[in-house]
């Protein structure tokens, strides 16, 4: 044994890195996250026999899994939306929907997500003769299943859809008008997704103005596959309250060789309006957004005090959930419990249900659920399970 030396105190001990467990356990807000892109295999298996498709790649659920894994791996956001033809083709009828948005509840609850904001396009799913009002109340319908099935299992959570409009087509005003409609009953806001380059936010205007004047909330996917010029639309033209994505930023900030860091006018103005970031590290790899999860923005951007959000964009074509994408920020920047629960509280900040329960739900269930947490390594016996990161990664971090 070293004998300790007076000269040097020991310093007080770090608290290790959260474990996987406490990763899962601990809780999370969610605030993108595609309905359509977190099925689990075996429901599109399911549902495909069901509703009579048969061009689904494979029958067999792992294998289905693993490709749209693969097929969503390709560097390219195009492509990665491509995937998206076979879950929206089984989602065309009521008990369809109501079964998919069900078990998303219970599948972000079982991974300790409390509050979630789940989006999906209502007018992908018309093949089967449903009306978009009728798509919204069976998807509202399976969030309420899903969180009473979650309470039965011991997980509390929260659901909140966001409809979001497909920026390539021309509904988007009819989309926000229903947003508008569904307003406090199960709908919190709006969004447009899709294919970014060569469908600027500008086109759907008229959508945005019109949520403006309705004092409506509402998100936009920008500076994901296109840079600066879509972010500075998305805000400054369109009004967004929040960026899906928004990755690019990183473009209008400069390192210098001394490591010192200035801020071009558009990444000053993300900063110092606290603009929420919804970052997806896994699904931006996937798209060629960023090239790893070391490099990826959200380690820069975390430490110049952005106000980011960590999210899983879609579970199902980046194999991912939101203890996952904990579990790779963990071991690539060594964040602590407290790194953890700060992006947890931007995000609940960044909500789009009302302030009173926003800061409850920080109060009553965020922090009291880190306090715990971050006791446990206190009381933790020598042979505890080993953190997920190195103590190297983490002085790097
Ligand atoms: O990351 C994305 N960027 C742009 N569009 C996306 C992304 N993930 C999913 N989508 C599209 C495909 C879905 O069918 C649609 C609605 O959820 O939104
Ligand atoms: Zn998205």
């Amino acid at each position: 044994m070293n004998t300790p030396n007076p000269s040097h105190p020991p310093l007080p001990p770090l608290p290790p890195l959260p474990t996987s467990e406490q990763i899962r356990r601990a809780p999370k807000v969610l605030l993108h996250d595609h309905l359509d892109g977190g099925l689990r295999p075996g429901t599109i298996v399911d549902l495909a026999r069901a509703g009579g498709y048969t061009a689904l790649p494979e029958t067999d659920p792992d294998k289905l899994g693993a490709w749209f894994r693969e097929a969503a791996d390709s560097g390219s956001l195009e492509r990665y939306l491509e995937t998206f033809a076979h879950t929206c083709a089984v989602m065309q009828t009521r008990e369809a929907l109501v079964r998919v948005a069900a078990e998303c509840a219970e599948d972000l609850a079982a991974d300790g997500v409390v509050y979630a904001e789940v989006r999906y396009a209502p007018e992908q799913h018309l093949e089967g003769g449903l009306t978009l009002e009728q798509v919204v109340e069976a998807v509202n319908e399976g969030f309420r299943l899903g969180e009473r099935r979650a309470k039965e299992d011991g997980n509390r959570i929260r659901v909140g859809a966001l409809l979001t409009a497909m920026r390539h087509a021309a509904r988007s005003l009819e989309i926000a008008e229903l947003a508008n409609r569904y307003r406090d009953l199960g709908v919190v806001g709006f969004d447009i997704a899709g294919a970014e380059a060569g469908y600027p936010p500008t086109r759907h205007l008229d959508a945005f103005e019109y949520l403006k004047r309705e004092n409506n909330h509402f998100t936009i996917h920008a500076g994901e596959a296109f840079g600066l010029p879509s972010i500075w639309q998305a805000l400054q033209w369109c009004g967004a309250d929040r960026l899906g994505h928004g990755v690019r930023i990183i473009d209008d900030i400069h390192t210098g060789e001394d490591g010192s860091v200035r801020l071009g006018r558009l990444a000053a103005y993300v900063r110092d309006k606290r603009v929420p970031l919804e970052m997806c590290p896994t699904s931006n790899l996937q798209t060629g957004a960023a090239t790893s999860y070391r490099e990826h923005p959200i380690g820069l951007l975390r430490r110049l005090h952005f106000r980011v959000t960590v999210n899983t964009d879609n579970r199902l074509m980046s194999g991912t959930g939101m203890s996952r994408e904990f579990e790779h920020l963990v071991t690539a920047f060594g964040y602590t419990l407290d790194d953890m629960q700060w992006f947890t509280v931007n995000a609940m900040k960044s909500a789009f249900i009302p302030f009173d329960e926003r800061l409850a739900m920080i109060n009553e269930v965020i922090k009291p659920g880190y306090a715990e947490l971050k006791a446990e390594w206190l009381f933790r016996a020598e042979s505890a399970a080993p953190p997920v990161a190195s103590d190297s990664v983490r002085q790097g971090g």
